[in-house]
């Protein structure tokens, strides 16, 4: 008899070659581990909020909810199951604007790959977007739970157990304003505020943990040697220049999760305003929930009500929301939202995907990039050599002057210097997924 081959036949024992796109299909590569370990994880932690909160789901969503929880938790049992036996992907069919973007990617990677794809052949960043499309079109495809958001309630959490931290945060933040005109503008803290805020992701594997210090100002200092490469200074020379030469400066924020690190991002964005470093600055959220902790614009409005709550307790945090408010009210400051951020493309796609949007990112003075996932797509998610340039990963992807602020959880990096991604795997074994390293990449 013919033994039935399993999916894991099709996997091969080696780590992604160098130059390769990271795949589920290498053994010994974090997407493997991703897709086969962490994404069942993620559905099943779904299903179980619905059966957890469904008296309370069915309160907010209505009757029909009762039923319709039922239907969602099949779906997802089955989506596992798909997952979990490497089944063909399928076309989307809910009427979501993003979903004909969706169906021609599905066409056109299955004529790329000579078949439909599939969680352990394709590419990771296919695979796991993919999850989380599948996710939101169950939802979208009932008629009580459309716009239920399954990580609503992992980021309030996250947001309650990060107040602390904000508010030290935000008192040395209103200190800084204070002093405008007098000091000059805090660029070191700053930049390590919002970098480092990057580690408060939901979706950490397990083994990295968030840093005991509570205080971020202590903690950026304990990781000063942390920070693998730091081309901070040239992305503060291109702000001095404009600041300089030009009236209007705009900055671009791609952000990444809301909480905390959407609360350092906004007062990294308040102080250059206040510095004349910033003129305008938009802020690009997701549409839909995503890798767990990714801002939505409802989490930016959710999170400055309740700063503003906190008036007695930290009035801090309530004059910062108040500002952030005002810069809204005053067109200063945009959140900006669109379905290319949430489609599986890799950065150097972004011209031809959405030329609009390649288009307004050129009117930018300097584009930041946030987080994890954004660094994968600028780096058109291959397993570059260490020490390949910045500006080669980008393979083409130059709208105007960027920067990316990561804390590194992926096995992909680049712009190192010989011997120093040997030297840091010597010190820790794990330092490509751990997110206690990071780096400050500039492209001119
Ligand atoms: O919020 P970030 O920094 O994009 O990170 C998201 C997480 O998702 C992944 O990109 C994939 O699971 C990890 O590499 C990372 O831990
Ligand atoms: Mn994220």
């Amino acid at each position: 008899m013919l033994k039935k081959l399993s999916f894991t036949d099709e996997v091969v024992d080696i780590v992604t070659p160098t130059n390769e796109v990271l795949s589920a299909k290498y053994k010994r590569s974090f997407a493997y581990i991703t897709v086969r370990d962490r994404l069942p994880i993620t559905i099943t932690n779904v299903i179980d909020l619905l059966v957890r909160d469904k008296d309370k789901i069915i309160d907010e969503f209505g009757e029909l909810a009762k039923e319709e929880i039922k239907e969602v938790i099949g779906q997802f049992s089955k989506l596992k199951n798909e997952l979990q036996t490497n089944k063909p992907f399928q076309l989307l069919t809910s009427d979501g604007s993003d979903v004909p973007a969706w169906n021609a990617y599905y066409e056109r990677e299955t004529d790329r790959e000579g078949e439909v794809p599939r969680w352990f052949r394709t590419s990771w960043i296919y695979a796991e977007c993919y999850m989380y499309r599948r996710i939101r079109e169950t939802f979208e495809l009932s008629s009580s739970l459309k716009t239920f958001d399954p990580f609503r309630k992992s980021k309030e959490e996250a947001f309650h157990s990060s107040v602390d931290a904000m508010a030290i945060l935000g008192d040395y933040v209103l200190q800084q304003l204070q002093a405008h005109g007098v000091k000059r503008f805090p660029s070191s803290e700053m930049k390590k505020v919002a970098l480092w805020g990057n580690q408060y992701d939901l979706s950490r594997p397990v083994g990295s943990e968030l840093p005991e210090e509570n205080d971020p100002l202590k903690n950026i200092q304990l990781l000063s040697d942390h920070v693998l490469v730091d081309e901070s200074e040239k992305m503060w020379s291109v702000l001095e220049a404009a600041a300089k030469h030009r009236e209007s400066i705009t900055i671009d924020i791609v952000a990444d999760n809301a909480g905390y690190e959407l609360f350092a991002d906004m007062c990294l964005a308040d102080t250059l305003c206040a510095f004349s470093l910033a003129t305008k600055i938009r802020f690009y959220v997701k549409t839909m929930p995503w890798f767990i902790s990714d801002t939505m614009e409802k989490d930016f409005h959710w999170m400055r009500h309740k700063l503003l709550e906190f008036s007695n307790e930290y009035p801090n945090l309530a004059d910062l929301a108040n500002r952030w408010e005002e810069h809204l009210n005053l067109k200063k400051w945009y959140i900006e939202v669109g379905d290319f951020w949430t489609l599986p493309h890799v950065y150097s796609e972004m011209k031809t995907a959405d030329h609009q949007l390649y288009d307004k990112l050129s009117d930018a003075t300097l584009i930041i990039f946030k987080g994890d996932l954004n660094y994968r797509k600028l780096l058109g998610e291959t397993n570059w050599a260490p020490t390949e340039s910045f500006s080669n990963a980008l393979q083409g992807f130059h709208p105007a002057p960027l920067v990316t602020l990561r804390t590194i959880k992926a096995d992909l990096i680049c712009g190192l210097k010989p011997g120093q991604a040997e030297a840091t795997a010597a010190k820790s074994e794990k330092w490509l997924i751990t997110g206690d390293y990071a780096l400050i990449q500039f492209d001119g």
